[in-house]
């Protein structure tokens, strides 16, 4: 697959909607830099892996990720400076989002639990047009967001010898996400030319969700830009930690403070019919009710 021969030249045009419109506010956001190596170590490439994803909620296995990203990267031409999470806007459409404000909350309070040097880019959650409305970002455009910031904003990475390069900034994705982009209803050819072509992807195998041959099939035009990183066999999902909450179970795949949190905010519980003031029976969702504290 992948070869990290492949240096990319000068980042694509910026698309309108990865820009900050006059219109546009992202509240209280500054892009987060206090992991970013600045200087790299060996005479390498520089590397930024970007997740994204609904992260609802995180789980033990999405920082696992970066681990057994960083792990395979040592074998290769590249090297890590900087692990983002880019958790999708309510605007995505899920059913199963909690509002991004409480997705936030708890990759922060995973991220400080494992003392992980990975950061949240709060970005793309929070963009909002102006009546507050969630704007959706495709994913190409977080990851041209993500390179304009560390590349042009910042000034890029420094090497050994005291150049200063651009880092490569690159998807991280799971093989299930990977198996979706053979969907053009999803992932148009454009949005796949900049986000694998000219940005490229690590793809980490999840056997017990597909077998990594069908979820590399669609990636195939961008062979060179594209490395699979082993992983282990595993049953762990967002969705199986839902059920679980669901279900009163103990959900084993989430850190302590993110299953304390799930509790204390009562997220992710059934939809239940309610009583209201008038006696009728409503159907209310307990996550809709939830404060919200950063
Ligand atoms: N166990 C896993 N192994 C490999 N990749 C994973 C795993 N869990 C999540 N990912 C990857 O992490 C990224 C973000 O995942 P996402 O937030 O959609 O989690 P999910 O567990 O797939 O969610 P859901 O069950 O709600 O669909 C995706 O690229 C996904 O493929
Ligand atoms: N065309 C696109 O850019 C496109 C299409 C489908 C999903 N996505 C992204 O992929 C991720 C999928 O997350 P889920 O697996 O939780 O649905 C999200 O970050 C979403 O924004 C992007």
């Amino acid at each position: 697959m992948g070869s990290s021969a492949s240096v990319s030249p000068s980042p694509p045009a910026q698309s309108t909607s990865a820009r900050t419109s006059p219109l546009e506010t992202v509240r209280d956001y500054s892009f987060p830099t206090q992991n970013l190596r600045r200087h790299l170590t060996h005479a390498k490439t520089p590397l930024v892996l970007v997740a994204c994803g609904s992260f609802s909620p995180i789980t033990t296995l999405h920082l696992q990720l970066f681990e057994l990203s960083a792990r395979y990267v040592e074998s290769t031409d590249f090297e890590i400076v900087g692990k983002y999470i880019s958790p999708c806007s309510d605007g995505y459409g899920k059913s199963s989002l909690v509002p991004a404000q409480h997705r936030i909350n708890m990759c922060t309070l995973a991220i400080e639990e494992r003392q992980s040097d990975v950061m949240i880019d709060e970005w793309e959650a929070l963009r909002t047009d102006d009546s507050g409305r969630p704007i959706y970002t495709p994913t190409a455009d977080v990851l041209k967001r993500l390179d304009e910031q560390i590349n042009d904003v910042i000034g890029g990475i420094k090497t050994p010898d005291g150049k200063t390069v651009r880092a490569r900034v690159m998807l991280l994705m799971g093989a299930d996400l990977a198996l979706t982009m053979g969907n053009p209803k999803s992932w148009s050819s454009a949005d796949l030319d900049v986000l694998l072509g000219f940005y490229g992807g690590f793809v980490v195998e999840r056997p017990k969700q597909c077998d990594i041959k069908d979820a590399l099939a669609p990636l195939e035009k961008y062979q060179h830009n594209v490395w699979v990183v082993p992983s282990f066999e595993n049953d762990v999902s967002s969705t199986k930690v839902r059920e679980q909450i669901q279900n009163g179970e103990n959900a084993m795949d989430l850190p302590k403070s993110v299953f304390d949190y799930i509790k204390t905010q009562g997220l992710y519980q059934i939809v239940r019919p309610v009583e209201d003031e008038s006696g009728e029976t409503e159907k209310k969702l307990a996550n809709s009710s939830a404060t919200l504290n950063r």
